[in-house]
């Protein structure tokens, strides 16, 4: 629809755009990225005719772009720069109506049934209606824009050329506003070419994305050109790391400020408090720790301070579990947003507490063990949920600095301690008979400092990963052994 080729201009002899080619396809939703002073209003302008071409064509639908009248122009494209002067005191209703200048019809340009219908229908959209009588000058910034836009819109345009259509607008506004253009992509085939600052609201909205640098396109391509974290800073100049957003399949970046030091940690034995009550097991470190887990609050990746293990009635059962621990976190003046939160039917007194130091690594595990729900994975009886005190819970503290996939491994390391441990105590699936792998409701986090040199691996074949292994085999062992003596004692299976 829109085609750039080998365009170059700028505002003197020197060009700023350095030979541009580029091709956007109806329908699509394209982000122009850079930084400050790359040359994207630039290109902008040459794009809109507001800055004359000292090289190459701009063509819409295969006709080159200077040659249509202005009128021709406003039917097809409409554009909300960052220069839009309203210098008349006009009311929003009446800035939003010059929008239809471009499709009325007559001598005298009156505006028809059609155009009021249109006009109302994009004040609604881009809830500008409520003020539809004030004076633009009088509403503000943020809202300003929503009327430009409802401007643009009532052109009715096949191509909407925005450049930074949020910098007034707060998170919701954002939202809101690119929400309704991918609407309007989707549903009426609006083709969209935007500058956009947030390279994160860039990734969500865009079907593609330019990053321009010095004047010239450093790459075009879909939103995985986001995931080139080297490209990124070598633009931005500041430290990025590309994520998945959790709930879409989109990258997400997360910029690293230069400010931050290492962590001084100094001595990690002394860096942590355990309070343990018939309650519940609570370890407070000084720091955050970057932690991996599978808790019922607290799961996934995160940076986790407070970690705890709560007792719960051998018959327990709630639909809410989370919301649960939470409340007892509450209770206990424990910050749950910084927690990761288990529960066990296990007399908390029983836990274990085992250390190990690997070379210059400190690992410690804390495990709380019950096994009437042992369960062989392997084995071909169904999945079940039994009321009895089965659970393995086990806290793994490392002193060492982890990369993402070492988390993985470690989990995977102290996953095999704690079968190896089962195995070797002859541990069965009460069901199928034969040797468990673990309970049907088992808890495992492993928390690292992220001190020192950061390590890609942890699993078996490394030092650390066969630390993790064997502290977890000897506190798991020692917990399922300490459980055994009090079902003995008093049958609390
Ligand atoms: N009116 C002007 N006259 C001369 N030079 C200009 C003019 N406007 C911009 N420039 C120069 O052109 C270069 C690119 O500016 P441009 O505004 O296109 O960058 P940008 O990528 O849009 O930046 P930003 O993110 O800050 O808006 C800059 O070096 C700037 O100083």
């Amino acid at each position: 629809m829109l085609s750039l080729k080998n365009v170059v201009g700028g505002y003197s002899n020197t060009p700023i755009i350095k030979g541009i080619d580029l091709a956007i396809e109806k329908g699509e939703f394209f982000a122009l990225l850079g930084p400050n002073g790359s040359g994207k209003t630039t290109l902008f302008k040459l794009i809109t005719g507001q800055l004359p071409l000292q090289k190459g064509e701009v063509s819409l639908s295969g006709q080159s772009l200077p040659s249509f009248t202005k009128l021709e122009k406003a039917k097809k494209i409409a554009v909300l720069s960052q220069e839009a002067h309203v210098s008349f005191d006009y009311t929003v209703e009446e800035i939003i109506s010059l929008g239809r200048y471009p499709h009325q019809k007559g001598f005298l340009k009156k505006l028809s049934k059609e155009d009021w219908n249109v006009i109302e229908n994009v004040m609604e959209i881009t809830k500008t209606k409520q003020f539809q009588k004030t004076q633009f000058r009088m509403i503000s910034g943020g809202e300003k824009q929503r009327v430009l836009l409802a401007k643009a819109l009532a052109q009715e345009p096949e191509m909407l050329l925005l450049d930074e259509p949020t910098n007034h607008l707060d998170i919701k506004h954002t939202f809101q506003m690119i929400d309704l253009l991918k609407k309007w992509q989707q549903t009426k085939g609006l083709t969209i070419f935007a500058i956009l600052h947030d390279l994160n609201v860039a990734s969500l909205y865009a079907d593609r994305v330019g990053l321009l640098h010095h004047g010239k396109f450093l790459e075009v391509g879909d939103i995985n050109t986001l995931r080139k974290e080297d490209q990124l800073e070598k633009v931005y100049e500041v430290q990025v790391k590309t994520q998945s957003h959790p709930t879409i399949p989109k990258p997400q970046l997360l910029m690293t400020p230069n400010y931050v030091q290492t962590n001084e940690w100094r001595n990690f034995s002394e860096s942590f408090s355990i309070e343990q009550n018939e309650k519940y097991i609570h370890l407070q470190f000084n720091q955050p720790l970057r932690t991996i887990s599978n808790g019922v609050i607290g799961e996934g990746i995160q940076w986790i301070q407070h970690f705890c293990n709560f007792h719960v009635e051998k018959h327990y059962h709630c639909s809410e579990p989370d919301k649960d621990i939470r409340n007892w976190m509450e209770e206990y003046n424990i910050p749950h947003h910084q927690a990761v939160g288990m529960m066990t039917a296990v007399k908390l007194e029983d836990m274990v507490v085992c250390t190990k130091r690997m070379e210059d690594i400190s690992i410690m595990a804390v495990v709380t063990a019950g096994i009437g729900n042992a369960v062989d994975i392997s084995s071909k009886e169904e999945a079940r949920q039994d009321v009895k005190i089965g659970t393995i819970n086990t806290m793994v503290f490392i002193d060492a600095h982890f990369s993402d996939g070492a988390l993985v491994n470690g989990i995977m390391s102290a996953t095999e301690g704690k079968v190896k441990a089962l195995q070797d105590l002859q541990i069965k699936d009460p069901l199928s008979n034969t040797l468990a792998s673990g309970t049907s409701t088992d808890s495992l986090l492993l928390a690292v400092t992220q001190q020192g040199e950061s390590t890609p691996y942890a699993g078996s074949g490394t030092l650390v990963g066969k630390g993790i292994g064997e502290v977890v085999y000897e506190a798991t062992a020692k917990a399922v052994k300490k459980y055994w003596k009090r079902v003995k004692v008093n049958d609390i299976s």
